[in-house]
Formats: structure tokens, C-alpha cells, sequence
């Protein structure tokens, strides 16, 4: 027992001291005394077990990957036989761009892990997503929850996901949208504000730090009909930013190994409890105080009416359909799933605007003919920006050039196996599309994928619709992104505000834009100068 003690000291010691080389065959040399120091058949069999065990694993790895039907299929060398690949990848925060290369390399199928695809190639989007495929979401998708407790986002079991999303979906149609403009409103009068305050210091602004105070107050008041106050303090309030984002970056890693999200998941918890539990509580305080009393009337359709409000109406109508518990489940899934992506989205259009002066004025010359016509006045209505087309483009080509998720929408090749892009894939295979290689198509897209070019949204409707069908930001099919309109929304009237009342000039004008890709690829060191600019009517 001590001589295990004492190994695992060694070893420990040998390992904390790994860079020190001068150590290191001192160390080699009393690890060896360790083990040999143990009685001569213990160690003999202990050696045995774990060559043998060695063997087995490479063996069953070699085996995998040269019996499986697709090992035709090209990829990196090492993610044939292992996910470590993968994982280092994905750690590293650079998964999309490698994924780009990988298929301008080896064409529309790469190999990512031992039983793991990245498809780029449109007709895939239906067999893929599509509903009669029945491929269910990958394991990846399970470090994103509760372990055993499916939610929303990752449920597997396709009847039962239906189902849930049936009970709130008509929250989130089209035609509710009207009810949450005054809190864009609301949280715009705030932005400008502090918009102003910046530019009369001539201080350099933060942007993707703003956008994602601005988006955060957002969804919270059209969420809660309460703000969370991000705007007022222009910092993370309470550790939920930080929160949110360790679950993104513990997710996305865990993911590739989800076995291991049931131990790690209680482990995560213990370091992020105060955020998570503060958001939770802030979130749990409303809903039990709103579900106390009863919702506003609705006889005003145009009346603002928050989602708690909207969950309360559906309830009214019919108690059966939504309980205390899915409302809350869909609240949480608001403001996790729905303040990041459009504040990533609204600082990928602020940044191309800045990086591509020729596309910003032919969108200022929109806005301002539009205010000279008398078609749009100060807080633009949803109804008024959809018909500005150049406005529409400049917010789509903002979302093709930079998704806010970064990894393939994994999914699981169903019975039967499928046929993608000419190969046959057995059942339980993993396939997806990363939206940053669909949107870098260049037979869809043409040669000038990396330009922010709205144009290409306004040119023939043949070649348009054929954009229209592989553009994957939001995802496809019966998963796709429930709350799509409302980040439409919110880009469409804030945007004109930004661009017709304040000029951003970038700290750095010449350099790229620097990621982090934690599944959602997150802005980093983008400042600007903000000033205020005087509107031409
Ligand atoms: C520009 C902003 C947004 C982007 C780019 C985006 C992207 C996505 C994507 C790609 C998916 C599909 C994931 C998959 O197939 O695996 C998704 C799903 C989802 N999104 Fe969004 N999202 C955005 C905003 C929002 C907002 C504002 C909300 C809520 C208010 C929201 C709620 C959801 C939910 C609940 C799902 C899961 C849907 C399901 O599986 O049925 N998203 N989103």
C-alpha cells in the first residue's frame, strides 16, 4: 500500500515537475525503483494487465477504423482513431476555421472523430434535418443539460421534443412579434444613452461586451418583463455572464465525451453555483410572483405582452398544455440560448460595417431616403425594416459570415443507414453541418465567401433561393432555432439606430476579428470609438 503511496507521489511530483528536464531522468529512474520495489509477481501481473489492456484498445481502434464501410473517407490522420482530435480542437477555440480548411482539402465529407462527419453539401441539409429523416441529436448535445434529464435543446426522443416545443411555439410565432417591440424600445433609449455618454468622453467602447449587456437586458424584459440591469452597470452582474459562459466552455468540451458529463456535470456546478443559482432564483422569484396573479387582458393585440405573459394566456386557454415547470424551463432556455447569439450577431454586423465602408453607406443612403419619405421615424417598427431590403441583406450577410454556433449540429444516422453526398453512412454514425462551412459554400455563395457582400442576398432569385436553403445560422428542420424572429427582430430595429446616429471607428482598423469558439463563437478585442453623427433627412 505505501509503495502505491509513494508511486503516486513520485509520479505526481515527476509530473508537476514535468518541465524541469534536469529532473526528469531522476525522476524516471525512482518511479522505475517504485515499481520495481513492489513483490516481483504483483508487478509482473500488473505490467501484463496493462499491456494487455493497451493492446486491446489499439487494436479495437485499428479494427474500427479499418473496418468501417466510409474508411474512404479522408479527415486528420489522428481523428480516424480517436476523439482527442476533436477535443484539442474544440478546446483550443478553433474549430470552425479548421473545419473550413478541412473541407476546402479533402471536398464535402470529413472524417472529425472515429465515428464523426462533417458533411458540407446542400442536399444533405434535408436528408439530414429535414423531418422525415428522423436522425435525432447527437450525444454531444448531452453535457448541454441536467444529466438524465433531458430538456428543449437536447432531447433525443424525437416525439416527445415535438411535443414540448408544440406547447410554447405559438409564443414565438411571427405574429407575436408586435407585442415585444416596447421593450427593444425600452432598452435602445438605454443604449443610446450610454452610446452618448461614451462619445462625448471619446472613450473606446467595448462593443461585443455592449451588445451582449444590450441583448441580455433584452431578452430579460421580454422574457420577465424585468430588466436584469447589465445596460445600468455595463459589467457582468452577479457572475451570470461568467456563468454562461463556463457552461458554454464545459459543454462544448464535455460534449465530445459526454460519458463523462454525469461526474463532471455536479463539479462544473460546485465552481459556477453562484451565478447559476442567482439566475435560476432571479428567474423562479418572477415566474412564481407573475403565476400568482392573472396576465393582463389580451384584448389589445398590439399591447406589449412579455413571454410570462404569453405562457399565462396559453394556460388560461387550456391549463393541461403548460405548467409552472415548462414555463420556467422555457424562460431559462430564453436567456441562455437567446442573449449571446444576437449579441454576437449584432457585433458581426458592426464590425463588417466598420471593415466594408462601401456597404455601410449604401445602408445609411437606405435608412435616410426611408426617413426622408416618411417610412420609418425614431423607434423603426419591425413591419418598416422588413421593407428595406438592403437593411434585411446587411443583417443576413452579418449572420452567413459569422454564425453564432461553431460545431457541426450533430446528429445520428437513424436504422437503416443514409446515403450523404454520395457515400453510405451506417445507423449510429454522427453527422452534421457547421454553419461556418455552409456559409463559406463558394459554389452557393460564390468565390467571395470571405466578403461581407449584403449584395449577394439581393441578386437572382434562383441563386438567392439556393442561399436561402443552405444557409445554416439558425439551423433546419423540426430543431431548427425557436427564437430566430425575435433576434430578427431585435437586430432589425437596432441596427438602424446604431448606424444612422453614431460613426465606430475600430481601435485596430487593419486587424481580423478574434474568436473564441465555445460552441458559440464569441467576439474578443473588438474596441471602438464611438461618435455621434448628426442624420441626414
Ligand atoms: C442570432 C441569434 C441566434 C442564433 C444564430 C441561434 C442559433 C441556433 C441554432 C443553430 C439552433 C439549432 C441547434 C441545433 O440544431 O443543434 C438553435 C436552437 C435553439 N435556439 Fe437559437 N439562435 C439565436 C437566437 C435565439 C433566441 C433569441 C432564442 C430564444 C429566445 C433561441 C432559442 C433557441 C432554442 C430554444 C433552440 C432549441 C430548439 C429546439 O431544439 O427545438 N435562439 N439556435
Amino acid at each position: 500500500m505505501s509503495a502505491h503511496c509513494n508511486l503516486y507521489k513520485d509520479m505526481r511530483r515527476a509530473w508537476c515537475r514535468g518541465i524541469n528536464f534536469a529532473n526528469m531522468t531522476e525522476d524516471i529512474r525512482r518511479i522505475f525503483l517504485s515499481v520495481t520495489s513492489l513483490p516481483e509477481s504483483y508487478s509482473i501481473l500488473s505490467l501484463f494487465c496493462l499491456i494487455a489492456t493497451f493492446a486491446l484498445v489499439v487494436s479495437f481502434k485499428l479494427y474500427r477504423a479499418l473496418a468501417t464501410p466510409l474508411r474512404g473517407a479522408q479527415g486528420p490522420w489522428f481523428a480516424r482513431f480517436s476523439r482527442l482530435w476533436l477535443l484539442r480542437e474544440v478546446y483550443h477555440g478553433t474549430f470552425m476555421r479548421t473545419n473550413v480548411k478541412l473541407h476546402e482539402k479533402y471536398g464535402p465529407i470529413v472524417r472529425i472523430a472515429p465515428n464523426e462527419y462533417s458533411i458540407d453539401d446542400p442536399a444533405a441539409v434535408q436528408i439530414i434535418y429535414g423531418s422525415k429523416g428522423r436522425f435525432t441529436k447527437s450525444t454531444w448535445y448531452d453535457a448541454s443539460g441536467f444529466p438524465g434529464k433531458p430538456n428543449g435543446f437536447n432531447d433525443h426522443n424525437i416525439e416527445r421534443h415535438a411535443a414540448g416545443r408544440r406547447k410554447v411555439s405559438s409564443a414565438y410565432s411571427m405574429t407575436n412579434l408586435v407585442q415585444l417591440e416596447p421593450f427593444i424600445n425600452d432598452c435602445t433609449s438605454i443604449l443610446r444613452a450610454r452610446l452618448d455618454e461614451f462619445a462625448s468622453t471619446a472613450a473606446l467602447v467595448d462593443i461585443p461586451r455592449w451588445t451582449q449587456c444590450y441583448a441580455f437586458d433584452v431578452i430579460g424584459e421580454m422574457t420577465l418583463g424585468e430588466r436584469f440591469g447589465f445596460l445600468d452597470a455595463g459589467k457582468d452582474i452577479q457572475g451570470i455572464i461568467q456563468t454562461l459562459d463556463s457552461t458554454l466552455f464545459y459543454a462544448s468540451r464535455v460534449g465530445i465525451y459526454s460519458f463523462l458529463h454525469p461526474i463532471l456535470f455536479w463539479l462544473n456546478m460546485m465552481l459556477n453555483m453562484e451565478g447559476m443559482g442567482f439566475l435560476i432564483n432571479f428567474i423562479q422569484d418572477i415566474v412564481t410572483t407573475r403565476m400568482g396573479k392573472p396576465p393582463p387582458d389580451g384584448k389589445d393585440e398590439n399591447a406589449p405582452a412579455d413571454f410570462i405573459t404569453k405562457f399565462q394566456r396559453i394556460r388560461e386557454e387550456n391549463p393541461e398544455k403548460i405548467d409552472k415547470e415548462d414555463i420556467m424551463a422555457s424562460a431559462v432556455a430564453n436567456i441562455s440560448a437567446g442573449s449571446d447569439t444576437t449579441s454576437i450577431s449584432l457585433t458581426s454586423v458592426i464590425f463588417h460595417l466598420c471593415k466594408f465602408p462601401e456597404a455601410l453607406a449604401r445602408l445609411r443612403n437606405e435608412l435616410e431616403g426611408a426617413i426622408r419619405r416618411g417610412e420609418i421615424a425614431d423607434s423603426i417598427t419591425f413591419k418598416q425594416a422588413q421593407k428595406l431590403p438592403y437593411l434585411q441583406a446587411v443583417i443576413k450577410e452579418g449572420l452567413r459570415i459569422h454564425p453564432a454556433t461553431g460545431l457541426i449540429l450533430g446528429r445520428v444516422v437513424p436504422k437503416g443507414g443514409a446515403t450523404i453526398a454520395g457515400c453510405l453512412f451506417p445507423e449510429g454514425t454522427t453527422v452534421g453541418i457547421n454553419a461556418w462551412v455552409a456559409g463559406r459554400n463558394k459554389d452557393v455563395y460564390g468565390d467571395d465567401v470571405e466578403a461581407f457582400r449584403p449584395e449577394r442576398w439581393l441578386e437572382d432569385a434562383e441563386v438567392v433561393k439556393r442561399r436561402e436553403a443552405y444557409f445554416m445560422t439558425f439551423g433546419s428542420g423540426p430543431r431548427t432555432c425557436l427564437g430566430k424572429n425575435i433576434s430578427l427582430l431585435e437586430m432589425s430595429k437596432v441596427i438602424p439606430v446604431l448606424v444612422l446616429e453614431y460613426d465606430f471607428e475600430p481601435e485596430h482598423p487593419d486587424r481580423p476579428c478574434e474568436t473564441e469558439n465555445v460552441w458559440f463563437v464569441k467576439q474578443k478585442h473588438f474596441r471602438c470609438r464611438v461618435r455621434r453623427r448628426s442624420v441626414k433627412s
